[in-house]
């Protein structure tokens, strides 16, 4: 800690920074604990759960102080999010990426080089910090006294265990062993670690665990209603029961508002928003137009095979506050505005209002699940997630995965490339098999059960600190925050009982139980 460059005589006024720069009136639990344990020069590792937030955990510190902070993101589109967003509100921030030309790229380095550096934060990509060029130009700022912080976002990026391993995250390790005398502290951020990443973004970077501040929020989110549905997949070949079964949950959500606020106010409310997840563009493209036919409906496709402008602009319609172009064929306006999506929609869609994530099909990884649903109630409100499960897409999928599994381990190439590939493979399929774990279970909470399968009450045991309201929890289990579910789950509200019922009419099960058996 000694050794760290410009540690505050005087305990800066936080609060002041916030209001000043980003217009909040207050942080939200833990924020303040993480900003000040960066200001003090700590290392920082922060797991907390989508929108909590996290961004302002490194560009609050950022701002405060002269000086530059390197923001390494694996994401074009989470990138200029963010840029964007800090731009709107007059913080000096760049970025060099693929897209940057060639002028501007050096505008920003000379700025960087010119030993008073007027950027508070440059956005890099991962692969930009392997390079040569851009690893002299990082040691002569800190030369020059002017590296402040790194903050490297979705840091579960690092880990062959991780669901979105990118290698050039693996040579980060150079920051910590270049940059030195004294070291530049380090923040990493994620919402989705499970404790082999955790403890690879830790070795990696190479983390001073001596003095490393350790922060956590439940993986789980408390404000999402989490619901598992079980399909009996022989009588429903085309699909046609699970579209009724949506499409009956949808009514019911419509009759609730209309009650709640009568009919006529709830005519003019903006539409409520909600995303489902498919796993092929085609199904995408199918069953947003089999939604459009209701008329409280509307529902677009979304997915890699879109034009970049087209996804852009339905991006950009659905995240305005009025979702949906009102009807000019003479029809009422939706109830509904839905993005029937792949994939391709996830990371930094930060759309608040968005009150439901449904999956149609199982997802392929636990920790993919957790961010998608978790794109739901970003505004700390209601919301839901809803999972269709079956046993021949969960099968299809397992297999596929072995198969990979297989088909590497088969491979000829350079060993270590090998090895990482499989070892990437494994984590595929030990992911997936998290997700059965999940969906399969119906004696315990699932709120529980995320925590669990994150290995949140190993963080806790590290002694990550947790936001006051998660340790208000601390109860029986060894003194470790149980979830604050409050029925907020199909288990914690049916109970095992009612959940039995349902999950019976699923086709008999004897491989997975077999598989799994014991596991609750
Ligand atoms: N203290 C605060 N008060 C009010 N709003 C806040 C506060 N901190 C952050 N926000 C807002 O919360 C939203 C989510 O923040 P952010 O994008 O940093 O979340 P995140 O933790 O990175 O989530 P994800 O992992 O899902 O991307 C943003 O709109 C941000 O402006």
């Amino acid at each position: 800690m000694d050794q760290r460059r410009g540690l505050p005589q005087r305990k800066p006024d936080l609060e002041f920074y916030l209001h000043r720069f980003f217009r909040k009136k207050s942080f939200r639990p833990l924020q303040r604990e993480v900003v000040s344990a960066a200001v003090e020069g700590h290392d920082v590792f922060l797991q907390a759960s989508t929108s909590f937030g996290k961004s302002l955990c490194f560009q609050l510190p950022a701002v405060m102080d002269t000086g530059l902070t390197i923001v390494i993101c694996p994401l074009l589109a989470l990138m200029m999010d963010q840029v964007n967003s800090l731009q709107a509100i007059g913080v000096a921030v760049s970025t060099i990426n693929s897209n940057t030309p060639l002028a501007e790229r050096r505008l920003i380095l000379d700025d960087m080089l010119s030993g008073h550096p007027r950027t508070r934060l440059l956005y890099v990509t991962p692969e930009l910090c392997q390079t040569d060029s851009f690893r002299r130009n990082l040691q002569i700022v800190h030369q020059q006294e002017q590296l402040n912080r790194i903050a490297i976002d979705e840091a579960h990026c690092i880990s062959e265990w991780g669901h979105d391993f990118r290698p050039a995250y693996q040579e980060l390790g150079w920051l910590r062993k270049n940059l030195t005398n004294p070291v530049v502290p380090i923040t990493a951020l994620t919402a989705t670690a499970t404790p082999r990443v955790r403890s690879d973004i830790i070795s990696i970077l190479g983390l001073d665990t001596t003095t490393l501040r350790l922060f956590n929020t439940p993986s789980a989110r408390p404000n999402i209603h989490y619901e598992v549905r079980y399909l009996e997949e022989s009588s429903d070949e085309d699909g046609l029961a699970q579209l009724r079964n949506l499409l009956a949950w949808l009514k019911a959500i419509k009759t609730r508002r209309a009650t709640r606020v009568g009919v006529e106010a709830a005519a003019k409310l903006p539409p409520i928003s909600g995303i489902i997840y498919v796993g092929l563009r085609a199904m995408a493209e199918q069953l947003a137009h089999e939604l459009s036919r209701e008329s409280s409906i509307s529902a677009v496709a979304y997915h890699a095979g879109l034009a970049p402008q087209e996804r852009t602009r339905i991006q950009a319609m659905w995240t305005s506050s009025q979702p949906c172009e009102q009807s000019t064929d003479g029809r009422p306006s939706p109830v509904f505005s839905i993005i029937v999506a792949t994939n391709a929609f996830g990371m930094g869609i930060d759309n608040p209002h968005v009150r439901f994530v449904v999956h149609w099909t199982p997802p392929r990884s636990f920790e993919g699940f957790v961010q998608e649903s978790g794109r739901a109630g970003r505004d700390g409100r209601a919301a839901a997630s809803l999972l269709y499960y079956n046993t021949q897409e969960r099968d299809r999928i397992h297999d596929r995965l072995s198969r990979d599994a297989e088909n590497v381990k088969n491979r000829g190439g350079p060993r270590q490339h090998v090895d990482s590939l499989l070892r990437n493979q494994t984590a595929r399929l030990e992911s997936f098999q998290k997700v059965i774990r999940y969906c399969d279970s119906i004696s315990k909470c699932r709120h529980d059960m995320i925590k669990d399968l994150f290995g949140d009450f190993e963080l806790e045991e590290m002694g990550s600190q947790q936001p006051p309201s998660s340790q208000a929890m601390m109860e029986s289990r060894g003194g470790l925050a149980l979830s604050p579910c409050d029925f907020a789950c199909d288990f914690c509200k049916e109970g095992r009982g009612g959940l039995a019922k349902r999950k019976r009419k699923m086709a008999p099960d004897y491989r997975m139980e077999v598989m799994y058996e014991g596991y609750d």
